[in-house]
């Protein structure tokens, strides 16, 4: 089997690292060995760790994906283009391909699907969702005779990382994000990652996949970290909460799916509420099979690495088994809800002026919206008055309408932290 491999940064040189190192376990497990045809790289005199044959590094990545004496393309490049036409290109003549690229397959991945089945190839992506966790295998497998309802989970480790930081060590969020970079957790521009670009790609993923239906990027409610301050952290602390930026992709009654990333607050009691540093963890639920947890390696090199080279292995077995992998379920077509039909409960935080009748004049705002409270209370006295509202469970569109209403409203000085709160059974 000759592999090209096309990007040799975080994921590459692992990927290189790996075919090299586990070169004879590799071809004993699949019967046929594996040999590095070529590396594409944009800056040929980079330096590479670990070190590379010069003679194996190409800037003509197009060349190499036609290469008649390649097999299988490995695209860790990242981004849409040129990712997608060298992939395009690879599939046209006859070339499996193995890829990591959640931004291509949440935007775009139709088309590499159209194009597999086309040409009789293999498209692997398990590295693209939680680094080393299998997860997209489970879901397209182990999970294709039950019926799944939702996943929920933490399924970008450079938010996660900023996050634990944060409320573990107190550490300001450009000195968190600045040592998720240097440890490779971080997409190449980490807006990706902190403004939930990055998550929301694989929160399409996830869900077209459990629910049998295309979903993209452009399907997912998004929202990232960056207004996230120290204050809301230890409120949420203060609370008995954590805050963690969640992906969720839910199945309603038959008709349609919700699926969205943003920040929540989840009780510290919570199995994600313990999940650390740059660690990914998904639960899935499905009806028959219940609760499944998936948990591990998130993000860097080499755990991304492992789930490219398991793809790999797939790719081999296949061909010498005169297969091809399987391909894109969409036949349930679900549609996707917009974020204001979903059902979320909330936190609030109201700086409100400290004297009687306030209270009621705020409740009656969120009594008019149809918005139940769980709880309220006061902290603070005079000028430092707060209300901290947690409400039941309502359509987030009745949230945003309570919220605007009461920065309308004279008793509120101003609205502070609002987030939904996730992770409890209350209704
Ligand atoms: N980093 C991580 O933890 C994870 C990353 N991924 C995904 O894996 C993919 C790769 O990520 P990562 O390794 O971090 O990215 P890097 O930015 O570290 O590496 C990208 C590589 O692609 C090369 N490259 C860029 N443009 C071109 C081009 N036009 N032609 C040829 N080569 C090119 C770069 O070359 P040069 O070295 O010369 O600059 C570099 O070697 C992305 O899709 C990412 O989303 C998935 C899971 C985890
Ligand atoms: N930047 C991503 C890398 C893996 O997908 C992350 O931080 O999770």
């Amino acid at each position: 089997m000759k592999v090209a491999l096309l990007g040799c940064g975080v994921v590459g040189s692992q990927v290189a690292r790996l075919l090299r190192e586990q070169a004879d376990d590799i071809a004993a497990r699949v019967g046929a060995p594996f040999e590095l045809a070529g590396v594409a790289v944009r800056r040929i005199d980079r330096p590479r760790d670990p070190a590379l044959d010069p003679a194996l590094l190409t800037t003509d990545a197009g060349a190499l994906v036609t290469d008649p004496d390649v097999d299988v393309v490995i695209e860790v490049i990242g981004g849409v283009e040129p990712a997608k036409k060298l992939i395009l290109e690879a599939m046209a003549k006859g070339k499996s391909v193995v890829t990591a690229n959640k931004a291509l397959l949440a935007q775009d991945g139709a088309a590499l699907h159209r194009a597999a089945r086309r040409n009789g190839v293999d498209l692997y992506y398990e590295a693209s969702v939680a680094g080393a966790i299998p997860l997209l295998r489970p879901l397209r497998e182990s999970l294709a005779g039950d019926r799944v309802t939702r996943v929920i989970g933490i399924v970008n480790g450079t938010t996660n990382y900023i996050l634990d930081r944060m409320d573990s060590t107190g550490a300001s969020f450009d000195d968190a994000l600045q040592e998720a970079q240097a440890l490779g957790y971080a997409e190449a521009d980490p807006t990706a990652d902190v403004e939930g670009f990055d998550a929301a790609a694989k929160a399409a993923i996830l869900a077209g996949l459990a629910f049998h239906s295309r979903v993209t990027s452009a399907d997912v409610h998004r929202e990232g970290i960056t207004r996230i301050t120290a204050a809301d952290i230890a409120n949420a602390r203060a609370m008995g909460y954590v805050i963690k930026l969640l992906a969720i992709c839910a199945r309603d009654d038959g008709h349609g799916v919700g699926v969205r990333v943003h920040p929540a607050m989840i009780p510290r009691t919570h199995p994600l509420a313990g999940v650390r540093e740059a660690y990914n963890a998904v639960f899935v639920e499905a009806r028959s099979a219940g609760r499944l947890m998936f948990y591990g390696a998130g993000a860097g090199g080499a755990p991304t690495a492992s789930a490219v080279l398991g793809d790999l292995v797939a790719v081999a077995r296949n061909r010498l088994a005169g297969v091809s992998g399987p391909s894109e379920s969409v036949y349930a077509a679900l549609p996707v809800h917009p974020m204001g039909e979903t059902m979320t409960r909330s936190y609030i935080a109201l700086e409100v002026l400290d004297k009687s009748g306030v209270l009621a004049r705020v409740a009656e705002v969120f009594a008019e919206h149809d918005v139940s409270i769980q709880t309220v209370r006061q902290e603070g006295r005079g000028d430092d008055a707060q209300l901290i509202v947690v409400t039941h469970r309502s359509s987030d569109a009745a949230l945003a309408a309570t919220v605007r209403r009461l920065r309308r409203l004279d008793a509120v000085r101003a609205v502070g932290t609002v987030m939904r709160v996730e992770g409890e059974d209350t209704a």
